[in-house]
């Protein structure tokens, strides 16, 4: 029962709440255990009244509900979810927003990605696939991923919000929801720019306010690889890369339109992350930073190494392509 949480050690527990935690140093098993911790270090379960089996069958169910494809398995989202936990505790918002958004934040977290296909909305909507039949073109993977959640939820012996009130337990499905569907890429510019008009004014007792800035903290975290020390986010590029390339190949062999930062054929890694970062990463970790100042450290500085390290990749490969060529 309460055995795997206590073999945590306090080291572990601290290293937990930073942006430099590695990944790939933990085994899947282990994984679950410090999910398990950031549940209860965070009080949700004498909160929320969760029972710790109850945790550890929806933590396991969660991660039955990852697939085995390059990116967009349990390792993400588990990167996902600590990135949350360390952005909680970095920022303070444990005293800035109630209990009820950290949970919502930290499961939408948790949840945001489940039975990704590997598969992006432009393949589902080009392939005319059942996702995007069922969701109408509509955000279909993130509205799948969401969709599974509840799915879990939904089973008994999983749901830990079963000792909530009514009004709770809407409150976060109706946070959940809005959290998880934002994390569609498409949506980044609309989510930005609304964050960007209230940053200077905001106002922590504002319901539009802390929406917004909930869909934030869950876009910053799906999207944080960068903002770790390089040999932790090198691999994540190559994962994605693959898992891009393999959506590109299968394009190319149904005669589908093929996108150009998804075709190995085209995509310079260094490049493309060069623009990533200067165009998307920048922009919103900077808005985040002007409202949470202690983040320029952990999360911006961080990324502007990245830039650095990339453009001299760019740089490195421009050159050696003009000696190449004679
Ligand atoms: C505005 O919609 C966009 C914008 C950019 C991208 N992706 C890229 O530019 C390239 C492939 N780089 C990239 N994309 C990344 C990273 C982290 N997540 N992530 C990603 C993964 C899947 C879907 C969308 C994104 C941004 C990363 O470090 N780099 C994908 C969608
Ligand atoms: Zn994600």
């Amino acid at each position: 029962c309460c055995y795997s949480s206590l073999q945590v050690t306090e080291e572990v527990r601290e290293h937990l709440k930073t942006p430099i935690f590695d990944n790939w140093q933990w085994e899947e098993a282990e994984m679950l255990v410090l999910l398990q911790v950031m549940y209860t270090d965070l009080d949700f379960l004498t909160a929320f009244n969760i029972e710790l089996e109850v945790l550890q069958n929806f933590l396991f169910e969660v991660y039955c509900h990852y697939n085995n494809i390059p990116f967009h398995n349990f390792q993400h989202c588990f990167c996902v979810t600590q990135m949350m936990y360390g952005l909680i505790w970095l920022t303070d918002l444990r005293n800035k927003l109630g209990r009820i958004e950290l949970l919502i934040m930290l499961t939408s977290a948790l949840c945001h990605d489940l039975d990704h296909p590997g598969y992006n909305n432009v393949y589902q909507i080009n392939a005319q696939t059942d996702l995007a039949l069922r969701y109408n073109d509509i955000s279909p993977l993130e509205n799948h991923h969401c969709a599974v959640a509840f799915g879990i939820l939904a089973k008994p012996e999983c749901n830990i919000l079963k000792n909530l009130t009514t009004e709770q337990y809407k409150h976060i499905r109706g946070g959940m929801i809005k959290c998880i569907l934002a994390t569609d890429m498409a949506r980044h510019n609309e989510i930005l720019n609304k964050f960007k008009v209230m940053q200077p004014v905001f106002d922590f007792t504002n319901k539009d306010h802390k929406e917004v800035l909930m869909k934030i903290m869950v876009k910053v975290s799906d999207i944080s690889n960068e903002a770790r020390p390089m040999a932790v986010a090198e691999p994540w590029l190559d994962c994605l890369l693959q898992e891009f390339f393999n959506q590109s190949d299968t394009e190319k062999l149904k005669g589908l339109p093929v996108t150009p930062f998804m075709d190995r054929d085209k995509v310079s890694k260094p490049s493309s992350q060069t623009n990533f970062i200067r165009f998307v990463l920048l922009p919103l970790f900077t808005e985040l930073t002007k409202l949470f100042p202690c983040l320029e450290q952990h999360i911006l500085e961080p990324v502007r190494g990245a830039l650095e390290y990339y453009s001299n990749l760019e740089r490195a490969t421009k050159e050696e392509e003009v000696t190449v060529k004679p």
